[in-house]
């Protein structure tokens, strides 16, 4: 999707603000454009899901969203100011990243993990408070890793370290969530656990002040929690709408290179690979 720039305090119908925008964004890897000339808003109250084919630039578009990389063009605005107009503090308190990959260098008890996140919000000699020891506890809580609290970080296995990461960035109470692949390593029911957290966060008394913007391999999950999807090909190219306009067969058999087709049951739908030489029904990559 392709649009002219717009000015950073549009509102949208529902009167809400911009949380993030991204204005002409050009996104490069060595003699690649994944991303260009990308304009796009982003308001409270949505769950993006950024989707697209391995290499597509996923990582690459959050970590430039997040403020930490570089366009080749463009830039990103975030409550109508550029992301390099903002002190480095003041922007940890206003958006909270979770990177694809952690990697642990030390022992640590999964408590103090999750308190490091609070660091924007430490005043004087830096010391976490009373509050800081609650956010920390409740974000465990809502993941369900209270039994975790304890544990050497170190022990635990990939999926509980994800988590561990999601309930981190959490606790850092920043309004606007950037999530790199958040559901990697967890099983189904701890992938529509997480979904259903970030849905919980985002509606209720915080719809009109929190978003949160992931990127996720299983289009299905992301048709049924995510409000809205961008659809990167890779290639320079991005839909970006109202998850169900972007994930349809029609766009993801394109991103992905492979034909898909939307098979619905019982008020149920799923996007499916297509069986190759199987029934006609399956769409033509263009
Ligand atoms: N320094 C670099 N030089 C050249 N290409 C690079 C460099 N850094 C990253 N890339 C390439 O940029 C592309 C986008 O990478 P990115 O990690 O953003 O993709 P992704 O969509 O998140 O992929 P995945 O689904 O595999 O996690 C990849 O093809 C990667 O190899």
């Amino acid at each position: 999707m392709r649009t002219a720039p717009t000015p950073a305090s549009r509102f949208d119908a529902a009167g809400r603000a911009p949380q993030l925008s991204a204005q002409r964004l050009t996104l490069r890897a060595g003699s690649r454009t994944l991303l260009e000339d990308f304009t796009h808003t982003f308001y409270p109250g949505e769950i993006w899901c950024i989707a697209g084919p391995n290499g597509a630039g996923k990582t690459t578009l959050i970590s430039t969203l997040a403020g930490l990389m570089k366009s080749a063009h463009g830039h990103v605005e975030m409550d109508g100011v550029r992301l390099a107009d903002w002190p480095g503090v003041e922007l940890a308190q206003r958006r909270a990243l979770m990177p694809q990959s952690i990697r642990d260098a030390f022992s640590a008890r999964v408590l103090d993990i999750v308190l490091l996140n609070r660091f924007p919000h430490l005043t004087g000699w830096g010391w976490e408070r009373d509050d800081d020891r609650a956010a920390a506890q409740a974000a465990l809580d809502a993941l369900g890793l209270a039994p975790l609290a304890s544990r050497d970080v170190l022990s635990l296995s990939g999926g509980e370290r994800q988590r561990v990461a999601l309930a981190a960035a959490l606790c850092q109470d920043a309004p606007l969530l950037l999530l790199d692949e958040p559901l990697a390593h967890l099983d189904l029911h701890h992938q529509i656990d997480c979904f259903e957290t970030l849905t919980h966060w985002t509606t209720g008394a915080h719809a009109a002040s929190r978003t949160v913007i992931l990127s996720c391999h299983d289009l299905n999950l992301a048709r049924r929690f995510a409000t809205h999807a961008l659809l990167m090909d890779g290639n320079g190219a991005a839909h970006a709408g109202p998850v169900r306009d972007v994930l349809t067969p029609a766009l993801a058999s394109r991103a992905f290179g492979y034909p898909l087709v939307l098979i619905e049951d019982a008020g149920y739908e799923a996007l499916v690979p297509a069986v190759r030489g199987g029934p006609a029904s399956a769409p033509k990559l263009l």
